[in-house]
């Protein structure tokens, strides 16, 4: 079935990643289907918003069978370019820097941080996590075809860094700064704030709490 990316709701497209890492694991313990509610249980979504997401892209989970995992895996990696590494930059290996290249990215999915560039000299020509450390300096030199970038700089940098990498041409950038960065509107922004979020989760701890789960089917 060939279905259109754009019909997708964005709040279901930011799930996607959730979904695919899951289905992978139970795809390499060889399981062939799973049910919503035990999907639910796993990726912390609720069973309903799960249905209705997977109906987005004709996944219809049968009563007493569950969704086919070979199907929606295969659907998740075309869907989210899988098959096709996205090469990333980041700038500022500092202490959150630091921590992003020792993670292993490409363990589920096909984005590879390639370049990392920083303004400290002691921390250019190391290697991090085996990601080479570049000076921030040759960027427009160096960054190449890179079209996302992580910004792990302090605030006061983020702003004038996200001008210099939008120039060297990159479309996407996840914002780890708590500034907020203007851009020209062809470049997507995803910031994250984990302030924020903390603030967040504790107002829904105070005023949301939850109710025990209902049982299903
Ligand atoms: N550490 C955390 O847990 C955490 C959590 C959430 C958000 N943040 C935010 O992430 C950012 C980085 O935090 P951190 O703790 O890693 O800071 P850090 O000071 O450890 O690292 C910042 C790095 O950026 C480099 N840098 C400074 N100016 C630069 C520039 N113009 N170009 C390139 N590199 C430059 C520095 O040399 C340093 O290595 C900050 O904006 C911080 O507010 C940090």
């Amino acid at each position: 079935m060939d279905v259109e990316q754009t019909k997708i709701p964005q709040a279901t497209a930011k799930r996607l990643p959730l979904y695919y890492r899951f289905l992978n694991n139970l795809h390499s313990q060889g399981k062939l289907r799973v049910s919503s509610k035990e999907l639910s249980e796993a990726v912390k979504v609720d069973s309903a918003t799960i249905r209705r997401d997977f109906s987005y892209f004709g996944a219809l989970g049968k009563k007493g069978y569950g969704y086919n995992v070979e199907y929606l895996l295969s659907f998740f990696r075309k869907t989210l370019d899988q098959d096709e590494t996205t090469e990333v930059a980041l700038i500022g290996v500092g202490n959150l820097g630091t921590a992003f290249l020792n993670y292993n990215f490409t363990k589920n999915n096909n984005t590879r941080i390639q370049i990392a560039f920083d303004a400290d000299h002691s921390r250019v020509g190391t290697e991090v996590g085996g990601v080479k450390v570049e000076h921030v300096d040759d960027l427009e030199d160096k960054i190449g075809r890179v079209s996302v970038a992580i910004l792990t700089v302090p605030s006061a940098a983020a702003q004038g860094m996200a001008e210099r990498l939008v120039e060297a041409g990159v479309t996407a950038i996840l914002n780890f700064t708590p500034a907020r960065i203007t851009v020209p509107s062809h470049v997507r922004v995803h910031h994250i704030d984990l302030a924020i979020e903390l603030q967040a989760l504790v107002y829904f701890l105070k005023h949301y709490p939850l109710e025990e789960a209902v049982e299903e089917e």
